[in-house]
């Protein structure tokens, strides 16, 4: 059997939220879940507000500490890895770029930070690697000089996936990236993505709140409530015959809502 790429096993989270009575009180964010991503898979993971996937999605990039369980990339412990090695193989995109690209950096800079931070690359190299890296999202070298207020949003977000994709990763977790995007500009990113994904043999986390957005390129798909992971399964599957009551009402009611507009 081979090893998948990344195996969570049993990983759980729950936040201190103070004292009551002098006893610490915490919130339980997530049960534990087990889940595989396997090499150029995409998983979306779907929830209403307050679920528990942004957390999922920061404890996987390191950017918040699990309570307990174990992340395995490759088969070793991401653990073992610091910071750097971590952000190296999961890189992650927002939901807005206009918040996530800091205004003050040109688009050269925003692309370079990532390089000179975690590599030992020379100047020169950094630079042909942004060039390379903006034509690979459909930008063009001249936007380099450009500052974010400068481009259009879609332009934007390609600048965010180029930033994502600066020091090579493994997994891009797209945390309810699509979400804010205008359709036209939605379907063009989402192409990118895919195209991406086959040229690079990317794998990726889709996180929405948004089913019918992940459900056309997801081949798996898991569904958190209220902390727990309450169904996982293959796309169709789930569509098809969601073991929980609770997915099937979730899938009802977003198809309701695209048949309204
Ligand atoms: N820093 C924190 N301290 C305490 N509780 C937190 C913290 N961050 C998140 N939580 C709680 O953990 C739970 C899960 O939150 P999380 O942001 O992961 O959910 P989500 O599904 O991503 O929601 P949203 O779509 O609104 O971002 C919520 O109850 C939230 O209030």
């Amino acid at each position: 059997m081979t090893t998948p790429l990344l195996k969570v096993t049993s990983l759980s989270k729950r936040y201190f939220t103070g004292y009551h009575r002098f006893k610490r009180q915490y919130n339980e964010a997530l049960a534990p879940i087990s889940f595989e991503l396997g090499r150029g898979e995409t998983l979306a993971i779907v929830g209403e507000a307050g679920s528990g996937k942004s957390t999922l999605a920061r404890i996987l990039v390191g950017a918040e500490q699990r309570s307990s369980g174990d992340i395995q990339f490759e088969g070793e412990s991401l653990e073992s890895r610091n910071l750097k090695q971590r952000c190296r193989l999961i890189r992650m995109i927002f939901q807005d770029p206009n918040t996530s690209l800091n205004p003050r950096l040109s688009i050269g800079e925003l692309l370079e930070e990532p390089l000179r931070f975690n590599t030992g690359m020379s100047a020169h190299e950094r630079s042909v690697q942004v060039t390379e890296t903006l034509r690979k999202v459909g930008l063009l070298p001249e936007h380099a000089d450009f500052y974010p207020h400068m481009i259009s949003e879609g332009q934007k977000q390609r600048v965010a996936v180029a930033r994502a994709l600066m020091l090579s990763p493994k997994v891009i977790i797209a945390d309810e990236a699509l979400t804010a995007l205008d359709l036209s500009v939605r379907s063009q990113i989402l192409n990118l993505l895919l195209h991406l994904q086959k040229e690079m043999g990317l794998s990726y986390i889709f996180v929405s709140h948004n089913l019918n957005l992940v459900r056309h390129v997801s081949d798996k798909i898991m569904v958190l409530h209220k902390g727990q992971l309450i169904e996982k399964g293959p796309v169709q599957k789930v569509f098809e015959s969601p073991e929980h009551e609770y997915t099937a009402r979730l899938i009802a009611e977003q198809t309701r809502q695209v048949r309204k507009r």
